[in-house]
């Protein structure tokens, strides 16, 4: 699945438009139709439609007599004339609409400037400055005995924090009245405040129960805030065809091909994964990562133990091995087994044996995973890290690892917004990705995984696919495992990356709520199964 840029919007809309297919007012009527269908697909109560036979005033319940109410708040561009079409086609419906308007009629860019007037030509709308804030009384009026908000105000045009006239709907109280009484917030395009490209609020957001976006989703959907303000996020098709460019971001996905073992071969062919382990008391992150990795499909895992450690990880593995590795010159022995061609380095490795190994791993020039203690322990010279990376490595900072080893990316993410659209965590993970010269998974549940050469997924685990279960110690470095297993069978970093973020999210699903890291390797087969691998 696509998940566009407002700016890509806006292009795939103005190829529609240049190529005379469509007009501006077409996509914008079909904006709007969207809109009502979706809210009455979300809420078959709200749908009368078709209900008309039985209508006759004797056959009507005491509830029914009443017109459903909604009001439709319409800012100052097309999301705007977005709005004044679901209002015209709601009363259609036989609904009892009222419209507020945000902004200056005057200066209504033309197609919402149409729609504007064919609603203005039989109703009253009750216009407000964009800044002033006369209608919040007139609003907090209205609320009772309505059925329906509809924000119109702003969409992907976002560009400066949301305040003034209807802001107020974004305030926790005007929220929880709504709530209480019952009434739905439906979002067109992106809830008011929610930067579309970062999923990041400007000043502050609407609240939706559901959004209603068009063509596809957009970044700002599933980064960030996106899921928390979107409730629902349902996408409409307005007719649009999808442009080819190579920036757009995708979603992850399954891959079977990538994930089945040939039907000859043997464990040797699979590739010989090798997981350093930390010392004595420290070795259960590393047993996790390589229990990932044997699960994935590994022919052989290793986990490379200080002597310390020996007894305890011995007593603790059946079908995975045991090597000593004792500092950089035990590794540098170790390697010097060629088949060990995919390494993992961080769960508990300890940031003492983490610089002793991590530079001799990098030597090597073996695919490499770097987590947790990997990248931590060069928290004071990152540059020094970095200038060791190659591409064969794939780095799967948090949020904390990854501010860092990149500071100045980090702090650019995350710095107070005066205007939009917001530097993102995609913009963040490509940058990251371009200046370590590998692959960087960037975790969360917006998990984003970016290539130096500009290709960036991002493995989403909200809305339908939410894993809250995966917020539970160890989980990350089970997934460090399933990298370096894949790594291990032979795909490339990034299809690596990308395979082990999906598989780590539907593992934590398959199980479900009382997750620990421990059962994530044990979902892998029932996984596999219902892909017929
Ligand atoms: N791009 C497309 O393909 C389509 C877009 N449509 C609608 O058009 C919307 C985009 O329209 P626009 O580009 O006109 O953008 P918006 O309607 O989201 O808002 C832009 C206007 O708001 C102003 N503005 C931005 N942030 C502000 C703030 N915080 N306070 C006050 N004013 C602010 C801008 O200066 C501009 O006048 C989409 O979200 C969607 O709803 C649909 O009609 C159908 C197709
Ligand atoms: N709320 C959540 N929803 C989905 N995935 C999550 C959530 N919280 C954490 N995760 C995922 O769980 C893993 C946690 O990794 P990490 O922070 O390194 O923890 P640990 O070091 O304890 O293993 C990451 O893959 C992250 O994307
Ligand atoms: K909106």
């Amino acid at each position: 699945m696509e998940l566009l840029t407002a700016a890509q919007m806006r292009a795939i809309e103005q190829a529609a438009i240049k190529s005379g297919d469509v007009t501006g007012l077409e996509l914008m009527e079909r904006a709007g139709q969207g809109v009502v269908d979706a809210i009455f697909e979300e809420w078959p109560v709200l749908d009368r439609r078709g209900a008309s036979p039985s209508r006759s005033p004797g056959y009507l319940g005491p509830d029914e007599e009443d017109p459903l109410r909604a009001v439709v708040l319409c800012g100052p561009g097309n999301n705007g004339g977005d709005g004044f079409v679901v209002a015209r086609l709601l009363q259609k419906q036989g609904w009892a609409v009222e419209v507020f308007l945000c902004g200056d009629p005057e200066k209504l860019p033309p197609d919402a400037r149409v729609n504007y007037e064919r609603w203005g030509a039989k109703n009253e709308v009750r216009v407000s400055a964009v800044d002033s804030a006369p209608l919040a009384d007139d609003f907090l009026r209205v609320p009772k005995g309505i059925d329906l908000v509809v924000d119109g105000v702003f969409g992907t045009g976002l560009t400066r924090p949301f305040a003034g006239a209807f802001s107020m709907l974004a305030n926790a109280p005007v929220r929880d009245l709504l709530r209480d009484r019952g009434v739905k917030v439906v979002s067109i395009d992106a809830p008011s405040g929610l930067c579309a490209d970062s999923g990041r609020i400007l000043g502050q957001a609407i609240v939706a129960d559901m959004t209603v976006t068009f063509h596809s989703k957009k970044l700002g959907h599933v980064l960030g805030d996106g899921p928390v303000t979107c409730g629902a996020v349902r996408t409409k098709s307005i007719g649009l065809e999808t442009l080819e460019d190579g920036q757009i971001v995708h979603t992850t996905e399954a891959d079977e091909v990538k994930l089945s073992k040939g039907s000859v071969g043997h464990k040797y062919s699979h590739g010989h994964a090798l997981i350093l382990s930390g010392g004595a008391g420290k070795t259960g992150a590393a047993r996790l990562a390589a229990r990932g990795a044997l699960r994935v499909g590994a022919g052989l895992v290793t986990l490379g133990v200080p002597p310390s450690a020996q007894m305890e990880v011995a007593s603790q593995i059946t079908a995975l091995m045991l090597q000593r590795v004792d500092g950089a010159d035990g590794l540098s022995e170790t390697l010097e087994d060629t088949r060990l061609n995919a390494l993992c380095l961080g769960p508990a490795l300890g940031f003492e044996r983490a610089r002793a190994l991590v530079p001799m791993a990098l030597a090597a020039r073996r695919a490499t995973v770097l987590d947790a203690d990997a990248l931590s322990a060069f928290a004071e010279d990152p540059g020094a890290l970095i200038a060791q990376l190659h591409d064969e490595c794939v780095l799967t900072p948090h949020g904390g690892e990854f501010a860092r080893l990149f500071p100045d990316i980090a702090a650019q993410m995350n710095e107070q917004l005066a205007n939009g659209p917001a530097f993102s965590k995609v913009d963040a993970t490509r940058a990251a990705a371009k200046r370590a010269g590998c692959v960087v998974l960037f975790k969360g549940p917006d998990t984003v995984i970016a290539a130096p050469n500009g290709r960036c997924v991002v493995n989403s685990a909200v809305y339908e696919r939410a894993a809250p279960w995966l917020a539970t110690a160890g989980s990350g470095d089970v997934l460090a495992g399933f990298i370096a297993g894949l790594l291990a069978r032979g795909l490339a970093p990034m299809q690596a990356a990308e395979t082990a973020a999906w598989l780590h999210v539907e593992c934590a699903r398959q199980f479900g709520p009382g997750l620990i890291a421990e059962d994530l390797p044990e979902q892998v087969p029932e996984v596999f199964r219902k892909l017929n691998i």
